[in-house]
């Protein structure tokens, strides 16, 4: 009896709470006005709106979703979507003043089930000082154009040839990229080579990384053989093999600053051009300047410089990078980085290419005669001053294909504090949505919005047949790589393997698709059977 009545007690309990979150959320969603927030709905309690964002995403055309939304409420509205009431901003300005703002105003925020997945050292997690310092050294490697050019331009040449020589007559493109993309992505951040005797290893951590990404997109459940499950297990294997590397990097470092000549192996001595090299390096300098306090440090290897007050310094040391485990942290969040997305992309310029034959042709124009020059020279290997200046018309299919598919349709990030915009009232902790794929395919800002049309990216220079870029207007809506201190540090080395593929694709085969094929933007932008190809290799 008396465990009935407390079941009876507890039910009850049970009810009231409910009551009493329905309530505050039926009066919030009546009230936002008084709030300060835009209009909007939020939707049922706790679910709020996210069933119907994630069954328009499923589908090949999920703009109702926002576009219903702008026409009631304007361009930025409130909605409840994944467990919070979130600002939605379809307008280009409030984008870019809350991506400019970040650490300011706003900052990124992920779940704690997302931060274990990623990692505490992830660049994504990354705050304050910390976070402009290893940015700025990333984007120093991966996407300055002289370490492009003289360090990873003929790797990416070379493992996309490797590939391509591998292909037979039907091959699932998406499948593929992502192979490529990988393995580039390993090589140019660790110099593991994919085409040697780390082929194995590689193909063996991708399979690990298919893993880990699906718990992104499940339930974070951790009972036994859960998505999320295994996604934990498939992130202690990975981070278990990138600590190997990072062990055996150091050792060979030390063998070099010791200046020991027992062994004979060549690599050894020649010290790796990588990101992992640049973080040991930044180790080393810190423990370098731990070492000479009060002497002047020589920390140039970072090429980072920092010149905080002694207590920003301080802070900073609290999260600088101390040991191996940071390390296989921030590598393991770059592969994630910049494996998928340009993989994406890779794949679906080459459908949307397919499905506009004069676009196909006039790419292969340019790439036939990048190639014939080539035969005239020496060793007749693309260059990257090919892709500098002989590629115009590939990186307007590049832009066209990011400002169509969208692969990152926004950004999250937190309000700090109470942010006045446009008349609104964020209130500090909310969450925002800045929607790029809204602004990309707005129909005032791109005629024909949802045509796939890289023409659009060449303007004729007054009334001359000239061909100049975008204009500046138009570079301004188009944020596919988002903007201020989180720009994606990848977005020059992206562009460059996607040209470099296309060149190789575009003059070794042509093709046909084997089967309809779906683009769906939800949990991720993909197609849905990974676009299975008939390939035929051309004379
Ligand atoms: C077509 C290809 C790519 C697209 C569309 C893309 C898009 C983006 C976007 C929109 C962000 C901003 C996220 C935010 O503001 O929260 C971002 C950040 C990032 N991207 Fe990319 N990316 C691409 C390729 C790459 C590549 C090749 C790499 C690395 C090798 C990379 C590494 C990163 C990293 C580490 C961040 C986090 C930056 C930070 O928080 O400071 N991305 N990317």
């Amino acid at each position: 009896m008396a465990f009935l009545i407390f079941l009876l007690l507890l039910s009850l309990l049970f009810l009231c709470i409910s009551v009493y979150f329905i309530f505050i959320h039926y009066y919030n969603s009546f009230n936002l006005k008084k709030q300060g927030l835009p209009p909007g709905n939020l939707g049922l309690p706790i679910i709020g709106e996210s069933l119907q964002l994630i069954s328009a995403y499923k589908t090949e055309n999920p703009e109702p979703f926002i576009d219903s939304r702008v026409n009631r409420f304007g361009k930025i509205f409130t909605t409840h979507v994944f467990g919070e009431t979130t600002v939605f901003s379809t307008d280009y300005e409030v984008n870019r003043f809350i991506l400019m703002n970040e650490g300011k105003l706003f900052e990124c925020s992920y779940t704690s089930s997302i931060s274990n997945l990623l990692g505490r050292k992830s660049l994504l997690l990354l705050k304050g000082n910390l976070h402009k310092k290893m940015h700025s050294l990333t984007k120093n490697f991966i996407s300055n154009s002289t370490n492009v050019r003289d360090h990873l331009f003929s790797d990416i040449n070379r493992i996309i040839q490797f590939n391509l020589d591998s292909w037979s007559n039907k091959v699932f493109l998406l499948d593929q990229t992502k192979k490529i993309t990988f393995e580039l992505i390993v090589k140019q951040l660790m110099s593991i080579d994919p085409t040697g005797v780390d082929q194995q290893w590689t193909e063996s951590l991708r399979k690990h990384y298919l893993i880990l990404i699906d718990g992104f997109f499940s339930v974070p459940i951790l009972f036994l053989f859960t998505p999320y499950y295994n996604a934990i297990h498939a992130r202690k294997m990975v981070a278990e093999e990138i600590r190997v590397k990072v062990r055996e990097r150091k050792r060979e470092k030390e063998t070099m600053m010791t200046g020991s000549d027992d062994h004979d192996d060549e690599d050894i001595r020649k010290e790796k051009k990588d990101m992992l090299g640049m973080l040991l390096d930044v180790m080393v300098g810190k423990r370098g300047d731990q070492d000479h306090q009060g002497c002047c440090s020589n920390n140039s290897k970072s090429s980072v410089e920092i010149n905080d007050s002694a207590d920003q310094e301080k802070k900073v040391e609290e999260y600088e990078l101390e040991d191996e485990e940071e390390i296989v942290d921030f590598l393991l969040s770059l592969i994630l980085g910049g494996y998928e997305t340009t993989s994406t992309i890779m794949t679906l310029a080459v459908k949307f290419l397919t499905e506009t034959p004069l676009a196909l042709a006039k790419l292969k124009e340019e790439h036939e005669q990048i190639k014939n020059a080539k035969k005239e020279q020496k060793d007749g290997q693309l260059e990257w001053s090919d892709y500098k200046y002989n590629m115009p018309f590939t990186q307007c299919v590049i832009n066209e294909t990011l400002r169509v598919a969208n692969i990152v349709s926004g950004v999250f990030r937190r309000a700090m504090t109470d942010v006045s915009i446009k008349g609104y009232t964020i209130p500090k902790g909310c969450k925002v949505f800045t929607s790029f794929r809204a602004v990309h395919l707005n129909q005032d800002h791109f005629k024909e919005a949802t045509s796939f049309n890289p023409w659009r990216w060449q303007q004729k220079r007054g009334d001359t047949d000239q061909v100049a870029g975008p204009s500046k207007m138009m570079l301004n809506l188009f944020t596919p790589f988002g903007g201020g201190p989180r720009l994606c540090p990848g977005y020059e080395l992206a562009r460059v393997e996607i040209s470099v593929f296309l060149h190789h694709l575009v003059t070794t085969f042509s093709w046909t698709p084997a089967e309809e094929d779906k683009l769906v933007f939800f949990p991720t932008t993909r197609t849905l059977k990974r676009y299975p190809i008939y390939l035929q290799r051309l004379m």
